[in-house]
């Protein structure tokens, strides 16, 4: 029985590299390269044991910044230079408008009805109408000014009182203040269950990754029944949904009592006046998405900016006094007092350069067949933009993998690159649409953290040996929490 398995697979590999050569020969379409691949899985392996952002740097760097990977059944190329990212995110943006087809989304997150997951059309045009004139404006952002001030007060009182020199863990404290901002921010009194809600977003943006078995074989669905994700999916979608359904209810008891809309307010305002057809579903689709893309994005950033702060005590000297002579010794801060400060935006935008939270972006699909870098790029071809490697090209960079604020003091960038060398944000229609609503929830609770606190790594650890390494989901942070003792 071994030995007939045996022979099969080795069968199957024989006639699967005959079929290879033999296409090779004929085909007169210039393909592009990739690594070596092995029947079913293509070329999976290549990511074992590796981050997918880094991995595909790595193989970037022996393939080319335009590289075919097979992975599963999905045909897919990346992209890892400033100059192909702009052709695709300029010349190419409407043709890879679209998203492929992830199970998570559609399981859990309304079959695909939410905005980072919808097909490019009418639907999607709206939703991110929506975005810009009414849930992400500048003028919502700065609506939520007062909450953001006062959560990250209640942040520093909390580490007050835990007292100077005891360990704090504040990658939890940091993640804790932006999910009740978000949370309030969407649904007013915010969410009582925030703990299990919160909860149950990571599990969502782990299971959203992208590169385990069920998302590299969309069609074959009895690899998503034998893994158990489907049932996993099923769960969380029920769990979400339940605690969704609770929120509705009494935010529909008490509606004429609000008097700052929040976002639910907003959206189910823009229901009632059929101003846009949204379903209660589509409105539960939206909210996951402020959640997902909005809390761990944010709490990352401000974690890796502390990270690296730490690490470069020259850097955390520079921002302290930047803050502490700006602000004067006032008790709290406003962010009006912060807004401008040039070295901690220098600060927040080396962050982001180095530590993009969405270090592939979000993955596209082409809607049609296109040439790309003088190569044939069919219909249907998955997209991955490595932000990673762009955000750290050393054409575009001096010393790149280095943390070094100054560099973008003379530079013009602010949340693109004019060569698109600095994309933490992605770029064209699908970009990135909360911005502002993220960039607010990074500079006041780091702010606050730098201002009112001196900080020191617990046990003695000298602070070049903080542990830098990476874990990843939807948004990559710290693998192990930052823990820090402050010192007042
Ligand atoms: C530091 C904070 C943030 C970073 C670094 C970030 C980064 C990104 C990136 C890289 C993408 C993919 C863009 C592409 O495919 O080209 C994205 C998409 C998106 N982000 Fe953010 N994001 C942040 C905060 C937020 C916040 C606060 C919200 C909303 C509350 C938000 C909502 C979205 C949505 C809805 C999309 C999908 C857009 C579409 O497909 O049309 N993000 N973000």
């Amino acid at each position: 029985m071994e030995l007939s398995l045996i022979s099969s697979i080795a069968l199957a590999t024989l006639i699967f590299f005959l079929f290879k050569i033999a296409t090779r020969q004929t085909s007169k379409t210039k393909l592009l390269p990739q690594p070596w691949g092995l029947p079913f899985i293509g070329h999976m392996h290549h990511l074992i044991g590796t981050l997918p952002h880094r991995g595909l740097a790595n193989l970037a760097k022996k393939y080319g910044s335009l590289m075919h990977l097979q992975l599963g059944e999905l045909s897919t190329i990346v992209v890892s230079s400033p100059k192909l990212a702009q052709e695709v995110l300029t010349n190419h943006d409407l043709t890879f408008a679209d998203r492929p087809i992830n199970l998570t989304a559609e399981v859990v997150v309304y079959h695909s009805s939410d905005i980072v997951f919808s097909p490019y059309g009418e639907y999607w045009r709206q939703l991110r109408k929506l975005c810009t004139l009414e849930l992400l404006s500048a003028k919502k952002v700065k609506s939520f000014q007062s909450l953001r001030e006062d959560e990250c007060w209640n942040l520093v009182q909390e580490i007050r009182s835990s007292g100077s020199g005891r360990p704090i863990n504040i990658s939890r404290r940091v993640f804790g203040t932006i999910a009740l901002i978000v949370s309030k921010a969407a649904f007013g009194k915010g969410v009582k269950d925030l703990t299990e809600f919160t909860d149950l977003i990571k599990k969502i943006l782990t299971e959203m990754g992208g590169f385990d078995m069920s998302d590299v074989f969309p069609s074959k669905t009895f690899i998503h029944h034998l893994s158990g994700k489907k049932a996993r999916l099923a769960k969380i979608h029920n769990n979400v949904d339940n605690i969704l359904n609770k929120i509705f209810s009494e935010t529909l008891k008490n509606r004429s009592n609000t008097s700052e809309e929040s976002l639910l307010d907003i959206l189910l305002r823009l229901k009632d006046n059929s101003e846009f057809p949204l379903t209660v579903d589509n409105i539960k689709a939206v909210l996951l998405d402020v959640f997902a893309a909005g809390e761990d994005t944010s709490a990352a950033t401000v974690e890796w900016a502390l990270s690296e702060a730490i690490r470069n005590p020259r850097i955390m000297e520079k921002l302290q006094a930047e803050l502490r002579e700006t602000l004067k010794g006032k008790a709290r801060i406003l962010e009006d007092d912060i807004r401008d400060l040039s070295y901690l935006n220098q600060v927040i935008k080396e962050t982001l350069r180095l530590h993009p939270p969405g270090p592939l972006l979000m993955a596209r699909e082409s809607r049609e067949s296109c040439v790309l870098g003088g190569y044939d790029i069919p219909k249907k071809t998955k997209l991955q933009i490595n932000a990673f490697a762009i955000n750290r090209d050393p054409e575009y960079w001096n010393d790149p993998e280095c943390f070094i604020p100054e560099r973008f003091e003379h530079n013009p960038t602010n949340i693109i690159g004019t060569e698109y060398e600095y994309i933490p944000f992605g770029a064209g229609r699908r970009m990135c649409p909360g911005v502002g609503l993220g960039l607010a929830n990074v500079r006041l609770p780091l702010s606050n953290l730098l201002y009112h606190f001196n900080w020191k790594l617990p046990n003695g650890v000298k602070n070049e040996d903080l542990d830098m390494s990476e874990c990843f989901g939807a948004a990559v942070h710290r693998k192990c929490d930052l823990v820090l003792e402050p010192i007042f």
